[in-house]
């Protein structure tokens, strides 16, 4: 497994030709790791803490609308405006490099996820979250900066590659609904998260899903005799019914597919 990496991209603001890199990865890939970005290392280190202290609380002071551990609010408060932020500015970058112009993800709809994974030893080798596309838009994925197991399938060549820790980045995944939404020139990437060894794993995910009040189609810009519309039309709720009707877990965008 693994002669080739996924992209990095640098997002200080004078670097040259960010958007068209952003493109090629995410047309080649659907995933790449961001560094100099926008959301401060101190920032991903307090939410980092934050959410392993939230993960171990137990089940049923989880479940109760209001809990001890309040500080944290203000934490997570800020985490997520930094990383919406981040996305936003991702969303300008993407259409700007796909030659449109606005804001591309402004309104759209949200949510943030805790994951943490209890590496036992019994577990060591298997998968411990199966191989998946994720069904938004665009997903900013801040893994742990010490235990890897993250693995993602290249779109071009089907190769399933490590995503070794890289402290301080932040990993950028894009989900069906680009697939979608560009007719078919981005990559949604298919991966998963494997044990390697005996460690506790956290990651923090925020994904945009698609705008709130209309359905996701591809803009008129990306369609044209040469590239005829692709795929219906459909809004965020429907298509993740539908992928969870069909038990489609790397995307169910081909049922979309206008026959012509
Ligand atoms: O934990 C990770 O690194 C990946 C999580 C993920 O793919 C997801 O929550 O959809
Ligand atoms: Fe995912």
């Amino acid at each position: 497994m693994g002669s080739i990496c996924i992209p990095v991209i640098d997002m200080t603001e004078d670097s040259v030709g960010q958007s068209e890199k952003i493109v090629e990865a995410c047309r080649e890939w659907g995933c790449f790791r961001i560094i100099n970005h926008g959301v401060p290392p101190e920032l991903m280190a307090e939410m980092k803490v934050a959410t392993q202290s939230l993960m171990e609380l137990p089940v049923e002071i989880k479940r109760r609308r209001y809990h001890p551990v309040e500080s944290h609010g203000k934490t997570v408060v800020k985490y997520f405006e930094a990383i919406n932020e981040q996305a936003l500015d991702m969303g300008r970058k993407l259409g700007e490099g796909m030659g449109l112009k606005g804001d591309l993800f402004k309104d759209w709809s949200s949510q943030m996820r805790l994951n943490k994974y209890h590496f036992n030893p019994e577990f060591v080798g298997s998968c411990a979250l199966y191989l998946h596309t994720d069904p938004g838009f665009l997903t900013i994925l801040q893994d742990d900066e010490i235990v890897g197991g993250l693995e993602v399938v290249h779109g071009k060549t089907g190769e399933c590659v490590h995503v070794d820790p890289m402290p301080d980045s932040l990993l950028v995944n894009l989900g069906d609904m680009a697939t979608i939404w560009s007719n078919g020139r981005l990559t949604s990437v298919k991966h998963r998260v494997q044990c390697y060894e005996v460690k506790t794993r956290f990651s923090i995910v925020f994904f945009v899903f698609g705008p709130n009040d209309r359905a996701t189609e591809q803009p008129p810009e990306l369609v044209d005799s040469q590239h005829p519309r692709l795929y219906n039309p459909i809004n965020f709720a429907d298509y993740r019914l539908l992928r969870l009707s069909n038990n489609l877990r790397t995307g169910a965008f081909e049922l979309l597919r206008i026959n012509s």
